[in-house]
């Protein structure tokens, strides 16, 4: 394994879901001169023959040859694994980590949500799991085409049992230099918990009124009456932090604000996935926080009115 302070080195990446997001730090991390090692599932013949398109606002490139694969078993064991599928596929994830990381590797989770890095620390052992918050905004809009619109910074943080704060160590030190490396902004967390309900107050406003109201961020910002659910619903998921002793104070809920605000007209994943008739992440970014705090004793009523017609509409739609 390479160590921390060499700026690009032989460190082998796999990306487990090459798409919006895994697709385009993948790409940026090839790009670099990385070793980056693609699984990909409907758009592989069309990866292993051109390669990767990316569109991005920081400027388009294109990689015309990627190392591709349709089959877990075929690719190499990684140093860095980076789980990028959607949550509603994590089922699948004890047949693909297992024979792709290598021994006292690392699992990075970019996924949204919570709870995923326990849940993977019970499937693979010896390796470190890291969990990724990336504010991102990027859509695949064809095989192997992505286009990355905004933003990218990822908050990285180690996994320990518990979510118990970590300190940060050589091993998450080396990943961030990769992708800074390879041009992303990362910021480091040794709370990964708190991060991860950081960036639930996004999530699960946006996510879910995009969905149950048809509409995109600029129309949630803009009306007063859903401008007054958002930040209603971001203050129930700062109660859901308290439940886990983290503090979500009121000056982050208007940083998020601002944040929407100054967006670009967003039309959120989930709601193009809703559109596209494909299963949305309702369990990991609805489910689970709902479930943590509920076991903590708290009630989180508008979140879970949310979760309910979630669930009403993807079995309606039988995209559940
Ligand atoms: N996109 C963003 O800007 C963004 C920002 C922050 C966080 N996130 C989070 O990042 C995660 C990934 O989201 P995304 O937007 O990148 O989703 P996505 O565009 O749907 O990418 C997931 C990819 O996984 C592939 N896949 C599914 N099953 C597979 C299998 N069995 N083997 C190989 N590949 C498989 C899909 O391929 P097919 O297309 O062939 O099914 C798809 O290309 C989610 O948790 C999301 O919430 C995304
Ligand atoms: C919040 C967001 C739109 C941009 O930071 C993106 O990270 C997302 O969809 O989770």
């Amino acid at each position: 394994m390479c160590d921390s302070l060499t700026p690009v080195c032989d460190r082998k990446y796999a990306i487990l879901g090459t798409g919006a997001l895994g697709g385009f730090y993948g790409a940026k991390l090839q790009q670099a001169g990385y070793d980056v090692h693609f699984l990909l599932k409907s758009d592989y013949e069309h990866v292993s023959k051109s390669g990767l398109l990316i569109e991005s606002k920081d400027g388009d490139f294109t990689l015309p040859q990627v190392k591709a694969y349709n089959d877990v078993e075929q690719m190499p064991q990684c140093d860095v694994v980076i789980v990028a599928l959607k949550t509603t596929q994590n089922h699948l994830l004890p047949k693909l980590l297992p024979p792709l990381v290598k021994d006292g590797g690392v699992v990075l989770v970019l996924q949204n949500g919570l709870g995923v890095e326990e849940d993977i620390s019970q499937i693979v052992k010896n390796v470190q799991v890291i969990g990724g918050l990336c504010f991102l905004c990027s859509n695949k809009v064809g095989a192997g085409h992505i286009r990355h619109l905004d933003y990218g910074k990822i908050t990285l943080g180690e996994y320990t049992p518990k979510y118990d704060p970590a300190p940060l160590t050589e091993r998450i030190q080396y990943v961030a230099n990769d992708f800074e490396t390879a041009g992303i902004t990362i910021e480091l967390a040794t709370d990964l918990l708190l991060a991860r309900w950081q960036k639930l107050v996004w999530n699960i406003p946006y996510n879910g009124l995009s969905v149950i109201l048809n509409a995109r961020t600029d129309e949630l910002m803009t009306d007063a009456h859903t401008r007054i659910l958002v930040e209603q619903l971001m203050n129930e998921v700062a109660a859901g932090a308290k439940t886990s002793g983290r503090v979500i104070p009121d000056s982050f809920i208007q940083t998020m604000l601002n944040y929407t605000v100054k967006m670009k007209p967003y039309r959120t994943s989930m709601k193009i996935d809703y559109d596209e008739g494909r299963p949305l992440e309702v369990e990991a970014i609805f489910g689970n926080p709902l479930r943590k705090a509920q076991a903590a004793g708290a009630n989180l009523p508008q979140i879970s009115c949310m979760y309910h017609q979630l669930k009403f509409l993807t079995q309606r739609n039988g995209i559940a």
